[in-house]
This record gives C-alpha cells, sequence and structure tokens, in this order.
C-alpha cells in the first residue's frame, strides 16, 4: 500500500510542478474518497494544501467527520455553508420556471441535488483561483466507470488521484492512511438528499462494480446496470463536443 501512496503523492507533487500551481485543495464531505485525497494532498503539499468542507442543508453529522478527518490529516481547512445560496438561487430559478409554465416537478428533486454538487464545484474554484491552487477530485474507478457524479459538479476537477482505484482499494488505502474508523465503516452517500445511499440510487453494489472492473463474473441483473450507467454517461468523461469544423 505505501507503494500506491507513493505513486499517487509523486503524481500529485509532478502534477503542481508542471503547471506551476502552488498547492492544492479538495472538499471534505466526510466521505472516505475525500478523507482518502485528504490525505494524499496533505502529503504531497504539506504547507500548501487545504480543505473546505461545505454543507448544504446537510446532515450535521457529515460535518463533524469531516472534521475528524481534517483534524487528524492535519490539513488546513475552513467551512463555507452554501444552504442559503442554495435556497436562493433555486428559488429564484424555480419562480421563472413556474411563471413560464415550464416547470417539470418530477426532475425536482435531482436538479436541487445537482445544483449543490454544482454550488461546491464554483467554491472550490473560487477558492482555487485565491491560491493558485488546483482542485483535486475524489471520483473512483467505480465512480468514473459508471459516471455516478454530477457533470461539472464533482466530476468538474483538474485532477483525480482515485480514477484507478475501486472502493474496495480506497477503503484499503483509508485504513492504510489512518482514516477515521466511523468514516472508513459508513455507507457510501453523495448527501444530496435526506436518506440517500450510492448504492440504493444506482441499484447495485460497489462490491460487483469493483469484481466487474477487475473482470470477475457478477449477476447479470448488476453487468446490465453497470454496463447501462457506462454507456448513458459516456458524456461526461469527454471533454465538450463541438460541431465538425466547416
Ligand atoms: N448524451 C449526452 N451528451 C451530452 N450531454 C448530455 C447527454 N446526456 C445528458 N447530458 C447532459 O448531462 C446532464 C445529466 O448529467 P448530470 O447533470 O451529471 O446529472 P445526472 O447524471 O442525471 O445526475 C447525477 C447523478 O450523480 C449522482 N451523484 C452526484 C454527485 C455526487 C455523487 C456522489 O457519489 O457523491 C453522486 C447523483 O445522485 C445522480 O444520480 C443533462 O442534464 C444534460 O445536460
Ligand atoms: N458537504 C460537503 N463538503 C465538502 N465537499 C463535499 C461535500 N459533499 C460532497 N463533497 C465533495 O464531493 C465529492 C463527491 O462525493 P462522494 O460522496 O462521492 O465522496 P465521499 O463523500 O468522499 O465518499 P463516499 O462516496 O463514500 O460518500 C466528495 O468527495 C467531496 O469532495
Ligand atoms: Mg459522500
Amino acid at each position: 500500500m505505501q507503494k500506491k501512496v507513493d505513486v499517487l503523492v509523486k503524481w500529485l507533487q509532478d502534477q503542481m510542478k508542471e503547471t506551476g500551481v502552488k498547492g492544492l485543495l479538495v472538499g471534505i464531505s466526510g466521505g472516505i474518497d475525500s478523507a482518502v485525497v485528504t490525505n494524499l494532498i496533505k502529503l504531497a503539499a504539506p504547507d500548501s494544501s487545504l480543505g473546505i468542507m461545505m454543507p448544504c442543508k446537510s446532515n450535521p453529522t457529515d460535518l463533524a467527520h469531516a472534521t475528524e478527518v481534517a483534524e487528524k490529516a492535519r490539513i488546513d481547512h475552513l467551512t463555507i455553508d452554501l444552504s442559503r445560496t442554495h435556497d436562493v438561487l433555486l428559488s429564484d430559478i424555480k419562480t421563472e420556471l413556474v411563471t413560464a409554465g415550464l416547470h417539470n416537478p418530477d426532475q425536482e428533486k435531482l436538479s436541487d441535488a445537482n445544483l449543490r454538487a454544482r454550488l461546491r464545484m464554483s467554491t472550490l474554484y473560487t477558492v482555487a483561483t485565491n491560491h493558485q491552487y488546483l482542485v483535486v477530485g475524489t471520483d473512483n474507478a467505480a465512480e468514473w466507470f459508471t459516471g455516478y457524479f454530477t457533470k461539472f459538479g464533482d466530476g468538474g476537477v483538474d485532477l483525480a488521484p482515485l480514477a484507478h482505484l475501486t472502493k474496495g482499494e480506497v477503503r484499503e488505502m483509508a485504513k492504510y492512511l489512518g482514516v477515521p474508523n466511523v468514516v472508513v465503516e459508513k455507507q457510501p452517500s453523495a448527501g444530496l438528499w435526506e436518506g440517500q445511499t450510492d448504492e440504493n440510487e444506482m441499484g447495485t453494489t460497489y462490491e460487483y462494480i469493483d469484481k466487474y472492473l477487475k473482470g470477475e463474473e457478477i449477476p447479470e441483473k448488476d453487468k446490465s446496470i453497470i454496463e447501462e450507467m457506462n454507456r448513458k454517461t459516456a458524456h461526461k468523461r469527454e471533454i465538450v463536443k463541438i460541431p465538425p469544423k466547416f
């Protein structure tokens, strides 16, 4: 595991050198992926790394876990609460849509959720510009393959160091790096609405996604969910589409 950590830390340091930035930052959610990235950026840039907690009508336990992660990693951190901003922007958008007779209530929960992820992205880039840092993302191989992230939200980052690690490998790395147990053991959740868990929403499990990625056998039903997610989200892994030259 030390070798894997060394490879990722060196890669992060190389990216800093190549781009000439002064440091690295990450959003710390209280979940395991950002906990691992927090530790990696602190190792890569001990004096120029930053974690940002961004509750947005979130469960207060998540902020408590995020604070534990940051304190244990001894990383500089700050909290920016996005609840009020989210309320204002969402209600302004909704008012205009309702007035124009264009509001679609069936999509309300998802657009509310994705706005949270995109406000976090905007916040991270605002601080990144201020500090001349890069924004480090937390997507692991399972999330990257299935496209289980918000396009230009938590997917809108400069670097994605965990993109080749399965969720199981992220968990092993978290234990190795000393991430608090309560974070290692909790259910993965995007925290975008009350009671959301990744596995419930996806309709399959990280265990099956990890197995699939390692070329192991999994039930046909899960295989088709995973392949369908991958197919439908191809656009999230590409840069913006442009028309052919004319
Ligand atoms: N074929 C295509 N080519 C180009 N663009 C295409 C497209 N199909 C949709 N789009 C665009 O993409 C948008 C849909 O993508 P997107 O906005 O990402 O939205 P969508 O994939 O519908 O939702 C994001 C999913 O990621 C989950 N999530 C989000 C954030 C964090 C985490 C987590 O694990 O922490 C999970 C969230 O719970 C939800 O299930 C459409 O509104 C459209 O603008
Ligand atoms: N409340 C939050 N504060 C700061 N950053 C957040 C918050 N919620 C989400 N994020 C950012 O969005 C990323 C995507 O969330 P995601 O849930 O996939 O990762 P995680 O919470 O670290 O791990 P897990 O998938 O196990 O819950 C987080 O890793 C973090 O960088
Ligand atoms: Mg989470």
